[in-house]
């Protein structure tokens, strides 16, 4: 696709950028002043400059301008002192509030989410991958193309593809709804793959485990150290885009499969999690999660709250998950940390502890069990088949024993069918 829908933030010059928070009280300042040093780190990873940051007290969002009008000639005046190019809200702008702002602060005006966008549009390698970016990136332009200054169609280099009749304007906009067209059939066919994959695997029996958690918490230095993969360790926010699965064995001498993810952050862009939709499955799909959490960053429990609340919205809100405490070797950042394992993917201290603990919920989570099932009850024995594995099954004298494989909740929801209130003989997977 054209660069120049796949950058919101210029790459030719270092762009000087002015940071924007709202914050709903000035008790909520200090709040809202950390989470522009996100921004911050975020302008930062996509290579621009912060000269400058302005927070607005403000109980509501000016529907017109998000912030009040005063304060937009304000930052109009900051804006040229401070020779900025771009101006950066922390919260998402509407298109309408983006063009009013523009307009009077005469230059770009963009969102948390646009730099967001931008900084995943630049880490993308995969195929996968950029054609889920592009995807998210599109559907982010398509309301905002009104009043774009530069002509797509000269960018593109196709003039004269016009249809009669058709405004510039009108003509943008088909071009980049064909082309969303074309991305979104690409990506299903890659998912189908994916999917035939998953299943030729779940089919081998290993259990799925994935690492998620807040964005530079070192869920990739993980994998590496649990692993050896060698995969990418940056410093910097969304080093991650390609996720990668891996085989792994546990001390108990059991092989999973163990799968890096993108890392989460406040206010993920929703046009991201449609587009990384496929990748994201596999999460909601995994039989246990590793949450890693960095214990050094005094932000942790809100990183964790942000990370849940994602892991809702993708429909992975109930699998099962461990905390990992991370960079434990930096020293703890506040006290009421939750319990978790205590990991350096750095130093590799606590590697085989995790390792054990691992073997030791995934076994929790998926035993053996046997079920005696009367002869008449064939409506159970049907959906015995479908929430558990069954691995035997034997007729005796007016009951059907069956052995099955699932977890606790499933065992649990196939005894009180039964009407069995304690579990009967259960053994490791
Ligand atoms: N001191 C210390 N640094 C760590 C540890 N684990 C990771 N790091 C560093 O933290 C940074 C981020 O590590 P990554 O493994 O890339 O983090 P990630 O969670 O995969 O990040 P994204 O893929 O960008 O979401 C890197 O600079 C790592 O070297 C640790 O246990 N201790
Ligand atoms: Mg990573």
């Amino acid at each position: 696709m054209v660069d120049e829908l796949m950058t919101l933030i210029e790459r030719s010059f270092q762009e000087r950028i002015l940071l924007v928070g709202v914050a709903s009280s000035g008790r909520e300042r200090q709040v809202v002043n950390d989470q522009l040093d996100e921004l911050a780190s975020l302008v930062d990873t996509a290579g621009a400059l912060v000269v400058h940051r302005e927070i607005q007290v403000r109980d509501r969002p000016d529907p017109a301008t998000y912030i009040g009008k005063g304060k937009v000639d304000e930052l109009a005046a900051l804006s040229e002192s401070f020779d900025v190019d771009t101006v950066v809200f922390d919260d998402e702008l509407t298109p309408g509030q983006q063009r009013n702002l523009e307009k009077v602060l005469g230059r770009t005006a963009i969102d948390r989410t646009a730099v967001i966008l931008d900084v995943f549009a630049q880490n993308a390698r995969s195929q996968e991958g950029k054609a889920q970016v592009e995807l998210a990136l599109l559907r982010y332009r398509l309301p905002r193309l009104v009043g774009r200054r530069t002509n797509l169609s000269q960018q593109v280099g196709r003039i004269g593809t016009r249809g009669p009749g058709e405004t510039k304007l009108e003509e943008d906009r088909r071009r980049i709804q064909e082309r969303i067209g074309q991305l979104r059939r690409e990506l299903a066919a890659l998912e189908q793959q994916r999917r035939l994959q998953r299943k030729s695997r779940l089919l081998g029996r290993n259990a799925q485990v994935a690492l998620v958690g807040y964005t530079n918490v070192g869920k990739s230095s993980l994998l590496n150290a649990l692993t050896g993969a060698g995969v990418l360790v940056e410093n910097r926010l969304f080093a991650t885009l390609d996720p990668r699965t891996r085989r792994l064995k546990l001390p108990g001498g059991e092989t999973i499969l163990i799968a890096d993810t993108v890392g989460f952050i406040r206010k993920l862009p929703h046009q991201l999690i449609e587009a990384f939709r496929s990748t994201l499955d596999a999460v909601a799909e995994a039989d246990l999660l590793l949450h890693v959490v960095d214990a050094s960053n005094p932000h942790a429990l809100d990183q964790m709250r942000e990370v849940r609340a994602t892991l809702a919205e993708i429909g992975a809100g109930q699998v099962p998950e461990l905390v990992v405490l991370n960079k434990v070797d930096l020293g703890d950042a506040i006290e009421d940390l939750p319990a978790g394992v205590r990991v350096s993917g750095a130093t590799g201290e606590g590697i085989e502890r995790l390792l054990v603990a691992i073997g030791d919920r995934l076994r929790a989570l998926n035993q053996v069990e046997v079920l005696r099932v009367p002869f008449d009850r064939g409506d159970l024995l049907a959906e015995i088949h479908r929430e558990a594995e069954v691995l035997a099954q034997e007729p005796h004298d007016g009951f059907v024993e069956v052995r099955i494989r699932a977890d606790e909740a499933a065992r649990a929801l196939l005894r009180r069918h039964l009407g069995i209130h304690e579990p009967g003989e259960v053994e490791d997977a």
